[in-house]
């Protein structure tokens, strides 16, 4: 369970809007959310609304300036380690966590760190690789690999930490087709395995008919907190793309269309 109680977060130190001389960039602003375990979650908005800095507020990755969140009820200030165990994040780029140059050596690398034997260590990866079918592919070297494979192993790294959260930004930035479809059906996997996932977007399309729940987030606020069906009446505005049954007829500005 990760619990987000009024999280405000700032960059820099310039005027706000208000005319505070230094309030800086207000990135989230008085957020709270719980994120259950086993949910799906799309955590929507368009860039800059605050959707990468709030999620790593979730494992300490970036400290508020107001508010808190806990993890499984242990706050992430006081214990940042549990918070970075139990929320597994994999970023927008993918090299920008890939630490190895194999598959195996790299989704093997957080259970080391974690001092696990190795036994433990090689079941976790093989699991992890099985997760994203990429099984026996653990010798592959990483510079061999599609970008669709290589997201597949940054969330092989992040599942063989076995979190109770599994994070993505962007996850399907940069994707062809079939390599979209591929994470998008790793996920439903995750999903069915009752893993917690959050996917941060501006791109519904992939997502939608997975997601229990939808938070829009517009300048830093929660402006939406819904159902799919009932999230996306009110996206519009939010500058989300969502599947081209959900678009308002008439209105393709704001949602774009969907080429498929
Ligand atoms: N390191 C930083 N220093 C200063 N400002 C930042 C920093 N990171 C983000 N911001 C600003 O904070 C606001 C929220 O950015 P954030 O990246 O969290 O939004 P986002 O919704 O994830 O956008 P994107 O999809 O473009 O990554 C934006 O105004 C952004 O310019």
């Amino acid at each position: 369970m990760i619990d987000a109680d009024g999280l405000t977060v700032r960059y820099g130190g310039g005027p706000s809007a208000e005319g505070d001389p230094d309030a800086g960039v207000v990135a989230v602003d008085d957020v709270s959310l719980s994120l259950p375990d086993g949910e799906f979650v799309a955590i929507a908005g368009a860039n800059g609304s605050g959707k990468t800095t709030l999620v790593r507020t979730f494992n300490g990755l970036v400290d508020p300036d107001a508010g808190a969140v806990a993890v499984n009820g242990t706050p992430v200030a006081d214990d940042a380690l549990a918070a970075r165990t139990a929320v597994g994040m994999v970023f927008q780029d993918p090299r920008d966590q890939i630490v190895s140059a194999t598959v195996g050596g790299d989704v093997g690398f957080g259970p080391e760190n974690l001092g696990l034997d190795r036994a433990e260590i090689d079941r976790r990866v093989d699991a992890a690789l099985d997760a994203v079918n990429m099984r026996g592919r653990g010798d592959d070297r990483i510079a061999s690999l599609s970008g669709g494979e290589r997201e597949r192993v940054a969330i092989a790294g992040a599942l063989a930490m076995e979190p109770d959260h599994l994070v993505l930004d962007e996850p399907f930035t940069g994707l062809d087709e079939p390599a979209r479809r591929s994470v998008v059906a790793r996920l439903r996997d995750l999903r069915a395995d009752g893993v917690g996932v959050v996917v941060v977007t501006h791109d519904l399309r992939d997502v939608l008919a997975l997601a229990d729940r939808v938070v829009g987030l517009a300048d830093g606020r929660v402006a939406v907190d819904a159902p799919p069906e009932r999230a996306v009446a009110d996206l519009p505005g939010l500058d989300v793309r969502v599947p081209a049954a959900f678009e308002a007829e008439g209105d393709s500005s704001s949602t774009g269309t969907d080429p498929a």
